[in-house]
């Protein structure tokens, strides 16, 4: 039996719902995600197969956990790049943004010179709030991720694609299909259409909010923050 998936709807209820009657704050749900999303591409991406990874960032939470996989990646020893060519004044990107910068982590204006020269990218653009068609000036890094033959993970969602309706059927985003993605908390709809590998990640549900979101708690083993599974939503 497939995991169960959650609406966008939802998936923004529940974000609400762990910081209120859950008492977290932001920083620990991205502290998190983003730790999950380090370990994925841990897993698609030893070091010893190539450790230059860009890292592209939305103006949102999904490039928050953007933000914080990329310290992490560097403390593993990868050599991250970030493209996050609309960066928030909110305090918390600002201070995520200065933690990388104080590692001499490079930030790039030119998303197609730096997809030249990297082994693995992070799509960090679009998550559960994304809607409409692709506004400027992502068209053309969504464009770039669809045509490129180097490794996309995909944070929560592939960028563009409707989240309960999936790849678009017009735009950028036609044909983009990224080879791996991470879905945080639980899959959104979206997973139907999506043909890589798949993880979980953001190890933070509770049994009562998995209940009243009628979600399961993923398979996680030991120490992971991320759990690898197969179509039908079982640990491979
Ligand atoms: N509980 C969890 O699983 C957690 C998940 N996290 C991550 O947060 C995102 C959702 O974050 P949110 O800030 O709500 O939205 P997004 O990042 O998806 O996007 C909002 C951002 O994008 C702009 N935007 C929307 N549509 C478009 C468009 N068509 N063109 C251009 N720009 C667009 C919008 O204006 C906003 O600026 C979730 O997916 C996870 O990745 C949390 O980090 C932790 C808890
Ligand atoms: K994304």
């Amino acid at each position: 039996m497939a995991l169960r998936t959650i609406s966008a709807k939802n998936a923004a209820a529940l974000d609400k719902d762990l910081m209120s009657a859950g008492a977290f704050s932001i920083d620990q749900l991205m502290e998190l995600a983003g730790l999950s999303v380090s370990q994925a591409v841990f897993k698609l991406q030893p070091l010893s197969k190539g450790k230059r990874i860009l890292v592209a960032c939305g103006p949102g939470n999904n490039g928050g956990d953007g933000l914080v996989a990329a310290r992490h990646l560097w403390q593993y020893g990868y050599q991250p790049t970030m493209y996050y060519p609309k960066q928030s004044k909110n305090e918390l990107y600002q201070r995520l943004t200065k933690q990388l910068k104080d590692l001499n982590i490079p930030f790039t204006e030119d998303f197609d010179a730096a997809l030249k020269q990297t082994d693995h990218v992070v799509d960090a653009i679009f998550g559960f709030s994304f809607s409409g068609e692709v506004r400027e000036p992502f068209p053309k890094v969504i464009e770039a991720l669809r045509d490129t033959k180097i490794p996309v993970l995909a944070v929560d969602a592939p960028s563009s694609w409707n989240i309960e309706g999936g790849p678009p059927e017009s735009g950028p985003g036609k044909g983009f299909q990224p080879s791996a993605l991470i879905s945080l908390t639980a899959p959104k709809p979206l997973v139907k259409w999506f043909k890589g590998r798949h993880f979980i990640g953001g190890r933070f549900l509770n049994t009562e909010m998995a209940e009243k979101y009628g979600l399961d708690l993923p398979p996680y083993e030991g120490l992971d923050q991320v759990v690898e599974v197969n179509v039908e939503g079982l640990k491979l």
